[in-house]
């Protein structure tokens, strides 16, 4: 029996993205779609891309609408995910991308997001050390940010192993569609076609708490990231450019071992080959997330890069992956690590 899934957030990028991947997922059937100031539209009008959904009309988010599925995706801003969950029940997977229930500390949670606290999620990132046996059968799954899924699947290897030093530097670039579809006066095209440009430097990013949160529990030690994101005039993707320094003994031998031994199994995540670097091109519309590691033995520091489609493996595919180990799935059903090029 098909599995119904609802969205909610349909017109955003994240539930556009969900809803590319769960056309093609042979399990799922698409149920109610929801909207905010959309809801009455016809999807084709908002998201032009999902032909086969074109004549389907947004419903406001409400517990009726998104009442008898068995999957709901809330593809919402951040604070709105907790009052829709809290009316749909115990027994329907609730699935949420945006940030609600990723961090296990309140404390962290309104310092980054100055609202209280909602609560705590099983985490959908599946390689994290035990991250599949939290997601196997849970009623609730909270996303990851899509930095730090870029940051996370980078260096929690070198922690795992006990190679690094419990501090990392981190430079991402992400494409302008991590910023959600509603304008804003930085986004204008104007303004980011033809530059790079940081923001959120000196440790203001939401998403430094969260990333402390995923390699301090690698490594069993306090983790300090000094975080710095970049705007980059694409679209999509994420390039993370990661750096510890090295424990003593520390050899490129002994970190490309333990980077090979954490992915030899994974479906999604691809070790590359020496001498072959990450891409964002490469990753673009796929689940598949690129990483390389090199010892830069003259500073002493183990860099990683990756690369991932912030919309896919940074939200909608991260959460289809946990959806399908949730339900006792295979975990790749519905995933491609087949990109888009040129
Ligand atoms: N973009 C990305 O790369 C990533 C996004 N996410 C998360 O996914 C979530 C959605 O992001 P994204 O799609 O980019 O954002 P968008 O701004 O593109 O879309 C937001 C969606 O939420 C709806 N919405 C807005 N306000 C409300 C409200 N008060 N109640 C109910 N629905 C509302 C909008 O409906 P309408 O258009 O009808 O007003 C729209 O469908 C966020 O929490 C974000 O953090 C996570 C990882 C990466
Ligand atoms: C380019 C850009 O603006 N990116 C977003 C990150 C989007 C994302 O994944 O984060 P959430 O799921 O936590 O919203 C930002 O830096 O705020």
């Amino acid at each position: 029996m098909a599995v119904r899934a609802a969205v909610a957030g349909a017109s955003g990028y994240a539930g556009g993205e969900l809803l590319r991947l769960l056309l093609t997922h042979p399990e799922v059937e698409i149920g109610a779609l929801t909207g905010n100031s959309n809801a009455g539209q016809r999807l084709g009008a908002l998201q032009p891309h999902l032909l086969p959904l074109a004549d389907r009309v947004l419903e406001p988010t409400t517990p009726e609408a998104l009442a008898g599925h068995d999957v709901v995706f809330l593809a919402l801003p951040h604070g709105q995910s907790a009052a829709v969950a809290e009316q749909l029940g115990d027994e329907v997977l609730v699935i949420d991308m945006g940030a609600d229930f990723r961090l296990k500390d309140a404390a962290d949670w309104e310092a980054f997001y100055g609202s209280p606290h909602a609560g705590t999620w099983p985490y959908g990132l599946p390689e994290l050390p035990g991250g599949r046996a939290a997601l196997e059968g849970s009623k609730r799954v909270a996303v990851p940010g899509c930095y730090p899924t870029a940051v996370s699947l980078a260096l929690f290897p070198a922690y795992a192993a006990g190679l690094a030093e419990a501090e990392a530097v981190v430079v991402a670039a992400s494409g302008t569609s991590g910023a959600g579809k509603s304008p804003k006066p930085h986004l204008l095209g104007s303004e980011v076609m033809g530059s790079m440009s940081p923001y959120g430097v000196g440790g203001g990013h939401r998403h430094t708490p969260e990333m402390i949160q995923n390699l301090s529990a690698a490594a069993g030690e306090r983790v300090t990231v000094s975080f710095t994101p970049t705007l980059a005039p694409m679209p999509r993707g994420i390039l993370a450019t990661c750096s510890a320094k090295a424990k003593p003994g520390v050899t490129a031998e002994s970190v490309r071992a333990a980077y090979e031994k954490a992915y030899a199994d994974e479906p999604f995540v691809r070790l590359l080959p020496e001498g072959q670097w990450p891409a964002t091109a490469s990753v673009y519309g796929s689940n598949a997330v690129q990483v390389q590691v090199a010892h830069d033995t003259a500073a002493g520091r183990i860099v990683v890069i990756s690369a991932i489609d912030n919309l896919t493996k940074g939200t909608a595919g991260g959460a289809v992956q946990s959806m399908n180990i949730a339900l006792g799935l295979d975990e790749t059903t519905g995933l491609s690590t087949i990109g888009v090029a040129p």
